[in-house]
């Protein structure tokens, strides 16, 4: 197997959260928060912020890193390994790229039908500033839907 390093930023305000609408690529049309790729030379952590400005135009003084979840896929030998991080502070206002449209949402009205079906699980750890590791085996029946389990850790 082969891993692929993501990463994954959530911005939290005291009431709302801010996702974005992926508007093209892997994940379209389902909410998330804003990552991608590392470019060489770049650390996690310098990578997730690149994602986030070039994303949503947000910049952040820190990240709080604060899970990391593998993703299995059946039949597939490429896990994606994304590193999550939290942020409460941040500079500038959300504006829309050709990746993400960004919307706030109230804590109690986040989109969990429109987004990953993994999100359900670790946003309440994340909201209640818990640090957690997950290991997920998804089965890609095909394009729509998808269904996954825990995958033993380790
Ligand atoms: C750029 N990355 C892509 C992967 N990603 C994922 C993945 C994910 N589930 C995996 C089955 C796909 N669930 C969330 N919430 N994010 C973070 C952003």
């Amino acid at each position: 197997f082969t891993s692929k390093l993501l990463t994954l930023v959530i911005v939290v305000k005291p009431q709302q959260v801010l996702l974005g609408l992926k508007k093209r690529g892997f994940g379209v049309g389902r909410w998330n928060g804003f990552g991608g790729k590392l470019q060489p030379g770049e650390s996690i952590e310098q990578a997730a912020k690149r994602e986030l400005w070039e994303e949503s135009s947000l910049t952040v003084d820190s990240l709080e890193k604060i899970g990391n979840i593998r993703f299995e896929f059946v039949g597939e030998t490429e896990i994606l390994d994304v590193h999550i991080f939290r942020t409460d502070h941040y500079h500038g206002e959300p504006s829309e790229s050709e990746e993400m449209r960004p919307q706030w949402f109230d804590l109690d009205a986040i989109p969990f039908d429109r987004m990953w079906p993994d999100d359900i699980y670790w946003f309440p750890l994340l909201l209640q500033k818990k640090k957690f590791q997950a290991c997920w085996l998804y089965h890609r029946q095909n394009s729509s839907d998808w269904f996954m389990g825990f995958k033993k850790s380790g």
